[in-house]
């Protein structure tokens, strides 16, 4: 783990060389596909698409099944060549740079994995090391630290085939191999849509402490809502033809959608949403209460958490702040006020999503 994390400052180094430059800059990119054709002007797959992700972050594509969200993700790895437009590598056009050694660079996980099934699980992780010629001691060290990484035993698993595996298990395979040469960006489609559930909850977790350990750049494509707002620092909302209908933090994204498109995927499970992706702030406080009793709240807790410690409790709890001291209390109403206070602010925040909107000319 120590060498992994000398190798993120490293990165962090050559990134912050370039200046802000994007990790990666969708530039007027457009896809139609053969079958396009004759479907009309705004047919194409992908239509004008402009987007940056930024160095270190987690930005994810979200929205209807067919809007292009994979096409998008495709032409940043050169699987699929844009019709129009140009994709940028850290300040490099993609399509200057031979597919082979782009892929390198840019890690690819999908759903179900495409591990090689008479391969073990050390042998599919070693497969792009071997390729580019590591040799056999620098592999091995290599594929145990990547195990490790993902939470797999290499004692345990590292001799097994992908059969014997659960499909989280597999997963994580998956991205342990994507990860094994370093790659300063990963693109991950439905990385977990073929897992169960709790499984996938518990992938998420695991996964976004293994991208705040490595500080790698991913872009991740979703149909899934809930797992977009978990796992994004950005989301991009996008409707058919790769549009973006916005592009916001998560908790902007819950609390104050910006068109009926994002409104309709946010839709019932909203308030939900925002007391999960919420957290309590010293302006929501109902005053130091002599009344309040219990178990004591802190500052910065969810406000879920707030709302499950109130059931069942009659009257206010006292909140805390980091130094233990009570600042004030909290009873149902608080929780209502910091939900108000969430969407005002949000609405705040509109002019910042505009600002994103221009990066770099970035949105028609
Ligand atoms: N290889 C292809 N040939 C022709 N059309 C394609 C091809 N791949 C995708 N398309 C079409 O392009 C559009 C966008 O597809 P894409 O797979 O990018 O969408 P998506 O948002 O990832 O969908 P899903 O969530 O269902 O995977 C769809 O209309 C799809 O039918």
């Amino acid at each position: 783990m120590r060498s992994l994390t000398l190798r993120v400052s490293d990165r962090a180094t050559s990134v912050l060389g370039v200046a802000d430059d994007p990790a990666i800059a969708f530039e007027h990119v457009s896809k139609s596909y053969a079958s396009d054709r004759g479907r009309g002007e705004s047919g194409a797959a992908v239509d004008d698409l402009s987007l940056a992700v930024r160095p270190h972050e987690v930005l994810v594509l979200v929205g209807p099944s067919g809007c292009g969200k994979s096409t998008t993700l495709r032409m940043a790895n050169r699987l699929v060549e844009p019709t129009s437009g140009r994709i940028m590598l850290e300040g490099e056009d993609v399509t200057t740079v031979d597919p082979v050694g782009l892929r390198r660079r840019m890690g690819y996980v999908i759903q179900n994995v495409g591990l090689f099934p008479h391969r073990t699980v050390a042998q599919n992780v070693a497969t792009v090391p071997g390729l580019v010629g590591w040799d056999r001691k620098r592999t091995a060290a290599r594929v145990e630290e990547l195990l490790d990484l993902v939470g797999l035993d290499p004692d345990r698993y590292a001799r097994r085939f992908p059969h014997e595996l659960s499909g989280g298990e597999r997963q994580r395979v998956g991205v342990a191999r994507a990860l094994a040469t370093d790659p300063p960006v990963l693109l991950m489609d439905e990385p977990f849509g073929a897992v169960d559930p709790v499984g996938r909850r518990r992938l998420q977790n695991e996964f976004a402490r293994i991208q705040r350990t490595l500080g790698i750049t991913v872009m991740l494509v979703t149909h899934d809502i809930d797992e977009a707002v978990r796992m994004a620092d950005r989301v991009a909302v996008l409707s058919t033809g790769a549009h973006i209908e916005q592009l916001a933090s998560p908790l902007d994204i819950v609390a104050r959608p910006a068109t009926p498109a994002v409104a309709d995927l946010v839709g019932r499970g909203r308030t939900a949403r925002l007391l999960a992706l919420g957290r309590l702030e010293l302006a929501d406080l109902d005053p130091v209460d002599d009344a309040a009793r219990g178990a004591s709240l802190a500052v910065g807790v969810e406000l879920g958490d707030v709302l499950d410690a109130l059931v069942g409790v009659d009257g206010p709890l006292p909140v805390q702040d980091e130094r233990g001291l009570v600042v004030g209390s909290a009873t149902a109403a608080t929780v209502v006020r910091a939900l108000d206070r969430l969407t005002e602010r949000a609405e705040e925040t509109d002019a910042t999503a505009d600002a994103d909107a221009a990066v770099g000319t970035l949105r028609r």
